[in-house]
């Protein structure tokens, strides 16, 4: 599977890493029910970035998107995409979108080649069959180019969203949940195709509830809960703080003081001499330099400092992130 090569080059011109992509300010949405969906959320999308979303089940992820997008009004705040008003410039703002939504409401007689092309013309852009022919191959999709839409299997419709939202070459693409019900084949595919479209200078936003893809994917990440944005950070920076564990140890008996040869590690001895922390970087990304467990209990031991039980523990900001994100529906 290949990216479509074929940009307008136009768009590419104004692709710009340093800038911003999209500007949303003070946003915020109240459904008819009264629902809060979102309260003062601002975030800035960098340009040629990948940007995960993430937060449990309802708290606002496809609201924010929607909104970004053009389909549902915010009730307050704004949103510029490219430097156009989602609202008082929706077509120009809209047509440098692609987004692929979580629901399949794709499902219909026309072929999977009429229904792409018929996409792009959406956007008041011309024809291209080259264009759409790199799509479509892209996707593995060009050996069913003739069938009808209703007769493909869920995944090949799947990737027909996809194909629907690359088709008038979009600057920023939204993947809404798309590891949602996906096999492991087109999840793969789609994780190569985001990353080749990221490297032409696409800005990818996904929401997922699954740590795992953000880890995977992301350059930068923002969990939103209970409609507010309450972090945006670097995945790597997102992933050394996740990574931070703690070690108690209980000694046998008080220690006076920390031995020298203890000293690399860090720890620290509670005031009555009979507990150390040991603070630790575990993940992939983490700033472990080394200095494992294994190897504090080994200099424990040779400096006779006796232990009756060893407890970790994960950091608070580990603590939200995990409860919020792999919170089962
Ligand atoms: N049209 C609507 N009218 C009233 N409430 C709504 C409407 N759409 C969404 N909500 C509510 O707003 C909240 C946020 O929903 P949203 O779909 O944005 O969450 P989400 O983070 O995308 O969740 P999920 O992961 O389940 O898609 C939920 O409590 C939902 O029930």
């Amino acid at each position: 599977m290949s990216a479509p090569a074929t940009r307008d080059s136009s768009m590419i011109a104004t692709i710009d890493a340093s800038t911003s992509v999209i500007t949303v300010s003070g946003l915020g949405k109240t459904y008819a029910t009264g629902h809060v969906a979102l309260k003062d959320v601002s975030l800035d999308i960098r340009r040629g970035e990948i940007f995960a979303l993430l937060g449990p089940n309802g708290a606002g992820k496809t609201t924010l998107i929607s909104i970004i997008c053009g389909l549902v009004n915010a009730t307050a705040g704004k949103v510029e995409v490219a430097g156009y008003d989602i609202v008082a410039d929706y077509r120009a703002a809209r047509s440098r979108i692609g987004l692929v939504p979580q629901e399949l409401t794709t499902d219909s007689f026309e072929s999977v080649w009429a229904t792409v092309s018929f996409s792009r013309g959406l956007f008041g852009r011309k024809a291209n069959p080259a264009h759409i022919e790199k799509v479509l191959r892209s996707l593995s999709l060009w050996d069913k180019k003739d069938a009808r839409i209703m007769t493909l299997s869920g995944g090949m419709k799947r990737r027909v969203l996809i194909a629907k939202a690359l088709s008038h070459e979009p600057e920023v693409l939204f993947l809404d949940e798309p590891s949602a019900g996906v096999d492991v084949e087109l999840r793969r595919d789609m994780w190569r195709l985001v990353r080749e479209l990221r490297d032409e200078g696409v800005t990818i936003i996904l929401t997922t509830h699954y740590l795992e893809e953000a880890e995977e994917m992301a350059d930068r990440v923002g969990v939103i809960a209970k409609g507010e944005l309450i972090l945006v950070e670097d995945k790597a920076t997102l992933m050394r703080k996740l990574g931070k564990k703690q070690l108690t140890v209980e000694l046998t008996g008080p220690l006076a003081t920390l031995p020298q040869a203890l000293a690399d590690f860090g720890l620290i001895l509670s005031q009555d001499g009979t507990r150390l922390t040991y603070t630790y970087a575990t993940n992939r990304e983490g700033d472990d330099d080394g200095l494992s467990i294994a190897g504090l209990l080994a200099a424990l031991s040779s400096e006779g400092i006796a232990f009756k039980d060893l407890h970790t523990e994960q950091s608070s900001l580990e603590d939200i992130f995990v409860s919020l994100v792999r919170r089962e529906p």
